[in-house]
């Protein structure tokens, strides 16, 4: 048997243990961590699911008809375009998704104003900067976005305004409706053989580079991210951001607007670019330094821009970089072609449905990825997970403080072949929910345990033998607590509890030093005895008197005649005069009651 513990900074980002150290005060609510399986497409995370009601989606931007039916199917949809921020906050305390696109600011102040109801937010699109994934996170709610649907449409929109800026066709239709006939004036420059440097070769930046090629251009990219396979396969070049600066005569952004990206173009680097290059951004206003980019048009250091995004979304009447004579702009249409926003309203309805429904979230922005197939595979060790949680938590004395847990897995597979997150949002899940008003799940449950001050150290033992099921057991340890039931501490000190699945059935098998062996279904009576003939009988009957169904009973004990304890599955809720009375048997030395 071997053992190793690892601590990870970014749990959720990795797939191996983690440590993490947890709090927080939203409302406990009806949703509940439920895993099913794929409908269709292999698909990723899952969440929760409002079991009492027909939920509510509020859709707060245009979405193509196709999308509104899938939703109606499954939904009560509230489709209200341009609400203000005030009527947004308003309405969204009654719904349980929202569907935007770019056009609204889901900020903190929505996800507050929610009150816990609000459990996905869908992006009707790729680019999430409109939403607030840090508060997101914190209040427990998904967020999905549509990712592929519109790239194409990007794609050549990108292209569009590439042609267009280069042939003035924005301008000379312009002066032809005003009567002009000004051919001399808008002489182009041609596209074949120019260098163009697409920046951010992700989904739209691929796409954008193969048809450049196909226009006969020389292709390069930048993207520090990018896998080389995929620039070799297309045939461009991965280059560094200076040498972008200093050889293309044509740059086409398309990265994300993060920290890194924002005002990338500026002052100091239009100052390094060719001179007479020309710009097209149809990935986000923010990742050019729009005054900086006015200043190098005037200096003629920049040719001209064809801009869909910016900064401020519409810009002012009389920004100087809308109306100024080299740029052409449009009003953000990258995305806005019939097909795209069909493909996009289906994409999105179909994900913001199956998170309500509990699927697994193919596109979820701030939870795990986790595989299906893994999530299928987990499912009963993750209700056992999140019911040891539970129990472990009752187990603590009032006033102890429960700061440091660590959860062992016992398993046959390699150390790289079991990813471990959900198992730990779910023992966060059961150790949280009992003490406190939190709802905890695989969006919030690592945040929760920081904010609480909850450190959770995994630890993986591999074990010899067959490698077929996932886990053979999982350990939860609390330390530094004083105990309820004093027989649940260790030999070393710590609360601890085993568990295992049999039979596709949780199982508690160890409480502190003894073995037991009760299914976790319904509640829970641990009682430490002195090991004698009679006793389950003893307790049964007092249970069976008040008509409590005692589901399964186990007794562990270290040696014969010496103390044991008695695990007792019971169906019902069990009254306190009964409780006592089992207290007062007099061989009991203490009793519990847990709930699961
Ligand atoms: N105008 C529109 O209507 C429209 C439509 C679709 C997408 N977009 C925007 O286009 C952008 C790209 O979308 P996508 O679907 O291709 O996203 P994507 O995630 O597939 O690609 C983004 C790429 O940018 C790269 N990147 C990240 N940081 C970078 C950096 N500092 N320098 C260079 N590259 C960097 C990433 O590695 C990734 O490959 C997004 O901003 C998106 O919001 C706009
Ligand atoms: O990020 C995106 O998907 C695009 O910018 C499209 O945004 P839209 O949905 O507001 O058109």
């Amino acid at each position: 048997m071997a053992s190793s513990a690892t601590n990870l900074s970014t749990p959720f980002l990795n797939n191996k243990l983690s440590s993490v150290s947890l709090s927080s005060n939203d409302k406990l609510s009806a949703f509940s961590l439920i895993f099913r399986q794929p409908r269709r497409k292999p698909r990723f995370m899952v969440l929760s699911a409002n079991v009492d009601a027909k939920p509510t989606v509020l859709v707060a931007e245009k979405l193509g008809e196709a999308g509104i039916k899938l939703l109606k199917e499954f939904a009560n949809v509230d489709c209200s375009y341009n609400l203000s921020p005030e009527e947004l906050c308003t309405k969204i305390s009654l719904c349980d998704a929202l569907i935007v696109r770019s056009g609204t600011k889901v900020n903190r102040e929505v996800f507050e104003s929610s009150d816990g109801r609000l459990k996905v937010v869908g992006r009707a699109g790729v680019g999430i900067d409109n939403v607030d994934l840090a508060a997101a996170t914190e209040h427990g709610c998904l967020v999905v976005n549509a990712p592929t649907a519109n790239t194409v449409a990007a794609a050549e929109h990108g292209i569009a305004l590439l042609a267009a800026m280069a042939r003035n066709v924005a301008q000379a239709d312009a002066s032809v409706k005003a009567g002009k006939w000004q051919r001399n004036k808008y002489v182009g420059v041609s596209l074949v053989g120019k260098t163009l440097a697409v920046m951010g070769f992700g989904k739209v930046g691929s796409e954008v580079a193969r048809r450049a090629k196909g226009l006969g251009m020389h292709v390069v990219a930048h993207d520090p991210y990018a896998p080389a396979d995929r620039a070799r396969v297309i045939g461009v070049d991965l280059v560094s951001f200076e040498e972008v600066l200093a050889t293309a005569d044509f740059i086409s952004l398309h990265m994300p607007l993060t920290p890194a990206t924002s005002k990338m173009l500026n002052d100091e680097t239009f100052a390094k670019m060719k001179k007479g290059v020309r710009i097209v951004n149809v990935a986000r206003g923010g990742v050019i330094d729009e005054e900086a980019l006015v200043k190098a048009l005037d200096a003629g250091i920049v040719a001209q821009a064809a801009l869909d995004v910016f900064n401020e979304e519409p810009p002012p009447k009389d920004s100087k970089l809308v109306q100024h004579e080299k740029v052409t702009v449009t009003p953000h249409l990258g995305a806005s072609t019939v097909e795209a926003q069909e493909g996009v309203a289906i994409e999105i309805a179909e994900a913001v449905v199956g998170a309500l429904k509990g699927e697994l979230a193919a596109t979820a922005v701030n939870a795990p990825m986790v595989p299906a197939e893994v999530l299928t595979e987990l499912k009963p060790y993750v209700l056992l997970a999140e019911k040891l949680g539970r129990l472990a938590v009752q187990l603590v004395a009032g006033g102890s403080g429960v700061k440091s847990v660590k959860v062992s897995y016992g398993s046959a597979r390699a150390p790289d072949d079991l990813d471990t997150r959900v198992l730990r949002a779910m023992i966060t899940k059961g150790l949280i929910e009992p003490i406190s008003s939190v709802f905890v799940n695989l969006v919030n449950a690592d945040f929760t345990a920081k904010q609480r001050g909850l450190r959770i150290t995994e630890e993986r033992i591999t074990l010899d033998g067959s490698p077929e099921s996932p886990l053979d057991f999982i350990q939860v340890q609390i330390a530094n607590v004083e105990s309820k039931f004093a027989s649940a501490i260790s030999e070393t000190g710590e609360i601890k509890l085993e568990g295992r699945v049999k039979d596709g059935i949780p199982h508690l098998t160890k409480v502190g030093s003894f073995e037991v062996d009760v299914s976790l279904e319904g509640s829970l009576i641990l009682c430490r005895q002195v090991d004698q003939p009679g006793m389950i009988g003893k307790v049964g009957s007092v249970l069976g008197e008040v008509n409590v169904n005692v589901s399964f009973m186990s007794v562990g004990r270290i040696a014969p005649r010496k103390q044991a304890v008695m695990a007792i599955g019971v169906d019902e809720q069990t009254k306190k005069e009964t409780l006592k009375k089992i207290g007062d048997i007099p061989a009991i030395e203490e009793f519990v009651f847990l709930k699961l």
